[in-house]
């Protein structure tokens, strides 16, 4: 372990449900300060891997250190911000109660308190309604606050799982803001989020898990490398145009629905490719209509994925 402490490193993490593996030899390394996105389809044991670096639920087998310590330790817990997707709130609490009585169990003193709550309301966009009951607060208003209460006692990494869910775009927007800050101040952000564009827009690397192992890690600039998916319309396809683009890339969807006019995709695992491509179109005597490299984005990467591991889901 280095001195500057990495905040999250696991090392073939296993939990075992009912005999079942659903985290099933873990190894990820979050450096300080990172912002980290935690991707797979649902089931891929994701929550379960963020609870157990919460020290909420007890590994079956492997290693787990955050903040170069054990999540048991409470010095360590008093480091730690969580915001849960399924969150449940005290409704007759108001929002500055709820933040009082969570900075009060983190070891915040009250003088700190009264000048901290304000702040991280203003953060997260409740500024002046703190003193409304949270019975009243809307389900946008409920998420911003537990938004709050993660990072009140300013933590050293926090777990954000689906910070958005509940938020309308302009929220969204503000929460990327948030966790830009955050990063900015040095706080490692762990981000579990179905919204791959937020993902892809705020997060230094993301890993891919899946059956409770991680598939892929890296930066985006990594992940994003290996394919160039091509869109390509042709008046139609004459004989032996798909298999000559077969030869080129991966096929991966056609549509010749509408007359005079056929649509393909087809994944090159290089831009160099693509004028073969264009070639082929030229070879084979259709029209060629257009030719679109489309940056590859998450979304794409994640089907790629989740297609070669046989799109069976837990
Ligand atoms: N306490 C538990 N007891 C038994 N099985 C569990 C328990 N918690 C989770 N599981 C199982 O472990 C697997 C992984 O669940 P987990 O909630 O970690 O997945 P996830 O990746 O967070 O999914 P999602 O994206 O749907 O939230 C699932 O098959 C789930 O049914």
């Amino acid at each position: 372990m280095t001195r500057a402490a990495n905040a999250i490193e696991t090392r073939e993490l296993r939990k075992v449900y009912r005999g079942r593996p659903v985290v099933d030899g873990l190894t990820l390394t979050v450096p300080p300060g990172e912002v980290f996105g935690f991707l797979g389809p649902n089931g891929a044991g994701k929550s379960t891997t963020v609870k157990m670096l919460l020290g909420l639920v007890l590994p079956s087998g492997g290693e787990v250190r955050v903040l170069g310590g054990s999540p048991a330790d409470p010095d360590i817990r008093a480091r730690l911000g969580f915001l849960p997707e399924q969150f449940r709130f005290q409704t007759w609490m108001t929002g500055h109660e709820f933040l009082n009585f969570h900075g009060r169990l983190a070891g915040m003193k009250a003088d700190e308190l009264r000048t901290r709550i304000p702040q991280v309301l203003d953060t997260v966009g409740l500024g002046g309604r703190g003193h409304e009951q949270l019975g009243g607060y809307s389900k946008g208003m409920l998420q911003r606050c537990g938004l709050a209460g993660a990072i009140l006692a300013r933590p050293s990494l926090v777990f954000l799982d689906e910070p958005t869910s509940a938020l309308d775009p302009i929220g969204r927007v503000e929460v990327r803001e948030i966790i830009e800050q955050l990063r900015a101040a040095g706080v490692a952000v762990f981000l579990n989020s179905h919204l791959l564009s937020e993902v892809e827009q705020v997060c230094d690397r993301v890993a891919f898990v899946r059956q409770g192992r991680v598939q892929t890690q890296g930066t985006m600039r990594e992940l994003m490398g290996g394919v160039v998916p091509v869109e390509i319309r042709v008046d139609e396809l004459k004989p032996g145009l798909l298999d000559a683009l077969a030869r080129l890339g991966e096929l991966r969807h056609q549509d010749t629905n509408t007359p005079g006019r056929a649509d393909v995709e087809v994944w090159l695992q290089q831009e160099d490719t693509i004028p073969a491509v264009a070639q082929a179109i030229h070879d084979s005597g259709a029209r060629l209509y257009a030719l679109t490299p489309r940056r590859p984005d998450l979304e794409t990467m994640f089907l790629e994925l989740n297609d070669e591991a046989g799109g069976v889901r837990a």
